[in-house]
């Protein structure tokens, strides 16, 4: 394995004057515990540990790229939602970060809930023993065999999302016979600061019914006419990758003014509300997320306060929280190939996988971290972007970073901070096989989705 010392490339400041990748960090050996799983550490020899285990052992037996999960920190993650929340509250793991039967069982053990949002991840959900009626069914289409399936499986909740919806389940549920406990997704007109693409609560985009114009309200009155349905709540989710708490807030303020006006209305006080997920986490040093017992705090003062106010019994609040648990505590492990700088620009660092496991840079300009893990290295710090093996020039890992020039084909980096929409968001683009999902704990490390094969590839492919 050749070690040639790559150029530098300009100065980093001279392309990228502000932010993130301004200046290179002071030391490229050192792990920012903010972006990395807590097991992470770098051992003596310099090569990275997680669980205890060492990534190249990890590279050897599972092979790369792949992602490993840091099973402890995701149960402590989880437990942390648990206990910040309490009794008088829910939450529910949003399942489209990442789900398997493995992350179902520890959220059951943990105590927590699980929100779904197709028919695939309904399944997944029993397949692991998740009792139904700890199950929230969202989504903006669901179909009615999804419907039927949800309701006949006894699910706790199922969120309605449009006015055709409400009348949907409810036939569903009479023809069954069942009388289906129901939230309404109102959208509450905030405007998230976050990526568009990921912002849910503005007026003008496809999920949940707008408050505006008394649409939800006309939702309401329609939902408790239904014989099929059993109102228990409304639900509203802002967006995702969310440092600021003013949004939920308004959010929170917005929905129990709902709940007034529905007593006002009907004379009835609907007994939950949910305020969605979409808490961020740290991809850089340079994003300050939020601690679940600082957003628990915030959100149950403000819905009790506006309760209070209005002579409104407070609600059972719940959330549903999918990056803030699982995103930290996953990274991918690529190996290095192909290594080509490109004088005054920067060097492009080709790692074995790509967009297909890690879309997020592609589609939301998303600002990832990596590091060197395999070895440390002294070597002057070089620009480069980590970029896929995809036909695709917008195959892209890391945009901007900081590795040494040292850095060599056969040499492991990791990305971390991909537990969340990177194998659940994974395609087969350029027919590249899906990474594992491999969790570590305490010494031992167990595949809990495998890597896909050529005959999983070949087995679809029935023409
Ligand atoms: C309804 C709903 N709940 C929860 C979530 C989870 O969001 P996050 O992973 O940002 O916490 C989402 C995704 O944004 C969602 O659409
Ligand atoms: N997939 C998005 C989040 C969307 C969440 C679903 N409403 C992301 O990677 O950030």
């Amino acid at each position: 394995m050749s070690r040639s010392a790559h150029p530098a490339g300009p100065r980093h400041a001279d392309v990228f004057p502000e932010g993130h990748y301004a200046a290179p960090p002071a030391d490229l050996n050192t792990l920012d515990p903010k972006v990395w799983a807590q097991t992470v550490t770098r051992t003596d020899d310099g090569v990275v540990t997680v669980g205890g285990i060492d990534v190249k052992a990890l590279a050897e037996e599972f092979g790369t790229p792949a992602y490993f999960v840091d099973e402890a920190d995701f149960r402590a993650r989880a437990r942390a939602w648990r206990t910040a929340f309490g009794q008088e509250a829910d939450v529910f793991y949003a399942g489209k970060a990442f789900l398997s039967r493995a992350i179902v069982r520890w959220l059951h053990e943990e105590g927590l809930n699980l929100d779904v949002c197709s028919g695939g991840e309904l399944a997944t959900a029993l397949s692991a023993g998740m009792p139904a009626d700890r199950i929230a069914f969202h989504g903006n289409n669901k179909s009615e065999e999804e419907i039927r399936r949800a309701v006949e499986a006894g699910v706790g909740r199922i969120v309605l999302d449009s006015f055709q919806e409400i009348v949907r389940v409810a036939h569903l549920a009479q023809s069954l016979g069942r009388r289906q406990k129901v939230q309404i997704r109102v959208t509450v007109g905030v405007e998230a600061h976050t990526h568009e693409f990921i912002a849910t609560a503005h007026e003008d985009q496809k999920f949940g019914i707008p408050l505006a114009g008394g649409q939800a309200a006309e939702a309401v009155r329609r939902a408790l006419k239904l014989d099929g349905l059993d109102l228990i709540g409304i639900h509203s989710h802002i967006g995702s990758q969310i440092f600021d708490t003013s949004g939920f807030e308004v959010a929170a303020h917005r929905v129990v003014g709902l709940l007034k006006d529905i007593r006002d209305e009907h004379g009835i006080e609907l007994p939950e509300i949910d305020l969605g997920g979409g808490l961020g986490i740290a991809y850089t040093s340079d994003d300050d997320p939020r601690d679940p017992h600082e957003i628990a705090k915030a959100l149950t003062e403000i819905v009790n306060r506006e309760c209070d106010a209005a002579r409104l019994r407070a609600p059972r609040i719940s959330v549903e929280p999918g990056r803030a648990i699982v995103g930290p505590t996953a990274f991918t492990l690529y190996e290095v190939g192909t290594i080509k700088p490109l004088d005054g620009l920067r060097t492009y660092v080709s790692v074995d996988g790509g967009m297909s496991d890690n879309i997020r840079t592609a589609l939301y300009d998303a600002e990832y971290s990596v590091a060197l893990v395999s070895r440390t290295s002294d070597a002057e710090p070089m620009l480069a972007r980590v970029v896929g093996k995809h036909c695709e020039s917008g195959d892209i890992v890391v945009k901007d970073a900081f590795l040494p020039a040292d850095l060599a084909p056969g040499d492991l980096i990791a990305v971390p901070a991909t537990g969340a929409y990177c194998r659940s968001m994974a395609s087969n683009y350029n027919h590249v096989l899906r990474p594992p999902v491999v969790a570590v704990n305490d010494g031992q490390a167990r595949v809990i989705v495998r890597r896909e094969t050529e005959e999983d590839l070949l087995r679809l492919d029935v023409g």
